[in-house]
């Protein structure tokens, strides 16, 4: 780990302590409760259920766990083999898949493509390592940042994210249903535009989990995260600020409402707040899928859900904007998001 100032690690350190404490409790049995939706029989007779079943778990929570969902099983057991492949190639090897730290408006250092372990950089308490691939729009993929040493891993990502594009499709369908609007309100503002973006996670067990975690309390900037995952670590928030574990349902995918979301609802759903933990005995691999809007797409409260009574809380932005204004500025960006107040993410 990367030397720190004092003043630094002790202001982290605190924070850090109370991510553990929180986790013991939040392990507790009974405090796994984050909602189930079963997506079987959603085009007939069991369809008006599910929607409701989403609505309170958007409502609720911000965060939930999907099975049933038809993305094939098989696939999600190959798309977390390979990722966990390439996690135990030799460093050297992954190293050949790194892309350099990109210094944008933020002074935090981005990671736009390719491979990265968090020991660098300003978040060297976030202890793990990751590899990243923009999947669209298509001109902006990398191949050369594919792992070639995994005979299926590029097939294996291919299917993968064609499957997590029609899930997606399909949540944000019935997401627009459980507002009460019709299905395809939300992929209307998108005019099937986004970037995707799959972000997988290794966090390898850490020799001293009371000073790492891996990723700390966060909202996703996307419109919706998908979650792949076996292993216990994810966290999710409760309106009221607590902690409960998401804990791995076999063959489920995990649905995170990100901030554009929030937006688009005029904050009637508000996106999930989640982070990860890690272990000393366990290693823990995730992937991720992020479906964003593209740069220059507007995004703002989708009209029919305003009126009188429910004026807009955002003044509507550029994607590119808002992720200029809160790259690294997560108390700012929360403040953004909770205030309700018409500003615009360029005057931050
Ligand atoms: O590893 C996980 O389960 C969550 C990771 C995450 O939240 C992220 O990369 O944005
Ligand atoms: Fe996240």
């Amino acid at each position: 780990m990367v030397a720190m100032a004092p003043a630094l690690g002790a202001v982290l350190l605190q924070e850090i302590d109370a991510v553990n404490e929180d986790l013991q409790r939040s392990t507790e049995a009974g405090a796994c409760e984050v909602p189930v939706v079963d997506l079987q029989g959603v085009d007939g007779e069991r369809r008006h259920l599910v929607v409701q079943q989403i609505r309170r778990a958007c409502e609720d929570w911000g965060v939930f766990q999907v099975i049933n969902h038809g993305v094939p099983v098989a696939l999600l057991t190959a798309m977390l083999q390979q990722a966990k492949e390439f996690f135990q190639l030799p460093v050297e090897e992954k190293r050949k898949l790194s892309t350099t730290w990109v210094n944008q408006t933020t002074p935090q250092p981005v990671l736009l493509q390719g491979y990265s372990s968090k020991e660098y950089g300003k978040c060297f308490l976030q202890w793990g390592e990751q590899l990243r691939h923009i999947i669209s729009p298509v001109w902006e993929r990398n191949y050369e940042l594919w792992p070639t040493n995994l005979p299926s891993y590029r097939e294996t990502e291919e299917d993968y994210i064609a499957e997590q594009e029609k899930f997606v499709k399909h949540m944000m369908e019935l997401i627009s249903e459980s507002l009460g609007l019709n299905k395809s309100a939300i992929t209307d503002v998108f005019d099937g535009n986004y970037q995707r973006a799959l972000l997988a996670n290794h966090y390898p067990p850490s020799p001293d989990p009371s000073v790492s975690v891996g990723i700390t309390e966060h909202s996703d900037f996307s419109i919706i995260t998908v979650i792949l995952q076996d292993t216990l670590g994810l966290q999710a928030q409760t309106r009221d600020g607590g902690w409960r574990c998401v804990r791995p349902i076999r063959d489920a995918l995990v649905v995170n409402l990100g901030d554009q979301l929030q937006i688009l609802t005029n904050r009637k759903y508000q996106s999930g707040v989640h982070r990860a933990t890690v272990d000393s005995e366990n290693k823990r691999v995730s992937v991720n899928t992020f479906t964003n809007p593209l740069d220059d797409a507007l995004v703002t409260p989708i009209p029919a859900l305003l009126g009188e009574s429910q004026p807009p809380l955002y003044q509507g932005h550029t994607y590119g904007a808002y992720k200029a204004a809160f790259g690294a500025r997560w108390e700012k960006k929360r403040a953004f998001l909770k205030s309700g107040s018409p500003k615009n993410p360029a005057s931050f």
